[in-house]
């Protein structure tokens, strides 16, 4: 039974201001602080201040803590009454809400505007992606960065019930027959503002290492299996991979070559009707957990893609990065691992195919929910500068913070414009299509927002100060992104090594005859 509210005035809440007997209103509501006070993790003297004890606290608990301190159980419970005559004006937003404060949606988003991209159907699926995220992957988040443990099954099923993760590994037949979002689209509608709605629903989490734990490893590393397995190869492993009961990851990098691929130093030599793998792999996003390692090999004087299930002979060791293990990153060694030669995905020596055609999408992926991070925190510094309360005034009174939003504001239109044009075009290419004309926009694009990251990540920790440092309280996911962001500039290829690639791929379209 819900508790009964008792209605006080402000003179009777005014009579509870000491030690041992301390009540506080804070947004029209009455809480009795009496007990807690002494547990209070900013101590008791703060609210024994004369301005504190009894009164209005309003302004004060909201230039200090975030209004989900409010809703924990066993805070929520302090609630004793409310205030006659006061409404409460500080709502928690709906699970599947959309944020009315400027700029933290993306355009399409917002009340009044128009975008030429979006039909009613998107807007219907973004409203139930953001519900499910909210609801059934937003805990889960929070408790695994903070752990470092992996996803849970539980939530896994959930996901793979609605067939999230094969949506997420873009159009395509694997999609054929599957129920999406529980019906909402069909197979045959889903297109790639679908997937940029789901990466920018998980992208606003503001937990990055979980984004990456949330199975990133099977959306990078299931599609060279879809796209160059045997028919064999898809039928046994494919099913077991799409609903959430196997991993897989993708295992290239080695610490003797990150961006450049012709320098890996593993190798598969073949034995009869087997491949003997030999080597070892570095910053494997979801090693840790994964049952299938989709592995660059050297084969001679080439470069050959195999799928290596997990056995014996595969070691996987977590390694400690700056972002929470529940990505599951990994070190992984192949000590003569045994498999069939029909598990290579592709041609022998034609690995480099394999893994140029699944970049793309990798990249046009990580722009999205990299971006949504970087406009998550333009939301956070939109509050933030809104409600704190500097030399007497709102932060946002001044105009440097004015200045700083300005830039960050600019930076998130800029790159989603981009990103929703190139998103455009891939609907309307062919994958082949897509690797030669969008390989090089999606580079430069990649480099565009994960640079203006980092900048966006500098300006908030400037804006949030100390906060901004702090993995608890008002600055938490300013911290996170501050301390993630880089991530995305490595992460399916270094940010330099992209923009170089946009260019050169522009100057080798030069027309011949071009002159000034
Ligand atoms: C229902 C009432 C309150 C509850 C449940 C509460 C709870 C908390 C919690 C959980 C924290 C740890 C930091 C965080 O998670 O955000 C905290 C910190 C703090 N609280 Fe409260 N608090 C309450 C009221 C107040 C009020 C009225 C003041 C007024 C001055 C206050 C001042 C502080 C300060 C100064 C800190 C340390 C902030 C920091 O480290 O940045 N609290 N409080």
């Amino acid at each position: 039974m819900a508790k009964v509210l008792k209605t006080f005035t402000v003179d009777e809440v005014a009579k509870h201001n000491k030690d041992g007997d301390l009540w506080v209103i804070i947004d029209s509501k009455v809480y009795d602080l009496s007990r807690f006070a002494g547990l209070h993790p900013g101590g008791l003297g703060v609210l024994l201040m004369p301005s504190i004890a009894g009164k209005d606290a309003t302004q004060a608990f909201f230039g200090l803590h975030r209004h989900e301190v409010l809703l924990r159980p066993q805070y929520a419970r302090l609630q004793i009454g409310v205030v006659e005559g006061q409404k409460e004006i500080i709502k928690p937003q709906a699970a599947d809400e959309i944020s009315n404060v400027p700029y933290a949606e993306p355009m399409w988003l917002s009340s009044g505007f128009h975008s030429p991209y979006y039909t009613e159907k998107h807007r219907t699926f973004q409203k139930a992606v953001r519900k499910f995220v909210t609801e059934v992957i937003a805990p889960e988040a929070v408790k695994c960065e903070e752990n470092g443990k992996k996803i849970s099954q539980e939530v896994v099923d959930k996901l793979c019930e609605m067939n999230i993760l094969a949506m997420r590994i873009g159009k395509g037949k694997h999609l054929k027959g599957r129920i999406l979002m529980g019906g909402l689209i069909t197979p045959e509608e889903y297109d790639y503002f679908y997937e940029l709605i789901i990466n920018f629903e998980l992208g606003r989490l503001g937990t990055r290492g979980f984004v990456d734990g949330l199975l990133a490893g099977g959306v990078i590393g299931i599609p060279p299996i879809l796209n160059f397995g045997s028919p064999e190869v898809q039928e046994k492993f494919v099913p077991e991979l799409l609903s959430g009961k196997k991993y897989a990851c993708l295992a290239i990098t080695e610490a003797f070559a990150g961006s450049d691929v012709s320098s890996i130093q593993t190798t598969a030599e073949r034995d009869g009707d087997e491949w003997v793998i030999i080597g070892t792999k570095k910053w494997i996003t979801n090693g840790t957990f994964s049952d299938f390692f989709t592995v660059g090999c050297k084969t001679g004087s080439g470069f050959t893609v195999i799928l290596i299930p997990r056995s014996d002979n595969v070691e996987t060791k977590a390694i400690k990065t700056a972002y929470s293990s529940t990505a599951g990153t990994a070190y992984v060694t192949f000590e003569n691992v045994r498999v069939p030669v029909s598990y290579t995905l592709g041609q022998v020596n034609a690995g480099m195919k394999v893994i140029l055609s699944n970049f793309n999408h990798e990249r046009w992926m990580i722009c999205c929910t990299s971006l949504s991070a970087q406009r998550k925190i333009v939301e956070e510094c939109m509050k933030w500068a809104n409600q704190r309360i500097v030399f007497g005034k709102p932060l946002n009174s001044q105009a440097v913070i004015r200045a700083k939003l300005a830039n960050m504001i600019a930076r998130v239109e800029a790159a989603q414009s981009w990103l929703e044009s190139i998103t455009y075009q891939m609907n309307n290419m062919s994958y082949s299509e897509q690797s030669d004309k969008l390989a090089g926009p999606i580079g430069l694009l990649k480099q565009f927002i994960t640079r203006t990251g980092r900048e966006s990540a500098e300006d908030a920790t400037q804006i949030f100060g100390g906060r901004g440092m702090t993995q608890s309280g008002m600055g938490k996911l300013v911290e996170n992104y501050h301390r993630t962001s880089p991530y995305d500039s490595i992460l399916g290829g270094a940010e330099d090594v992209l923009g170089d690639l946009g260019v050169r791929q522009a100057i080798k379209k030069m027309p011949r005859n071009a002159r000034l």
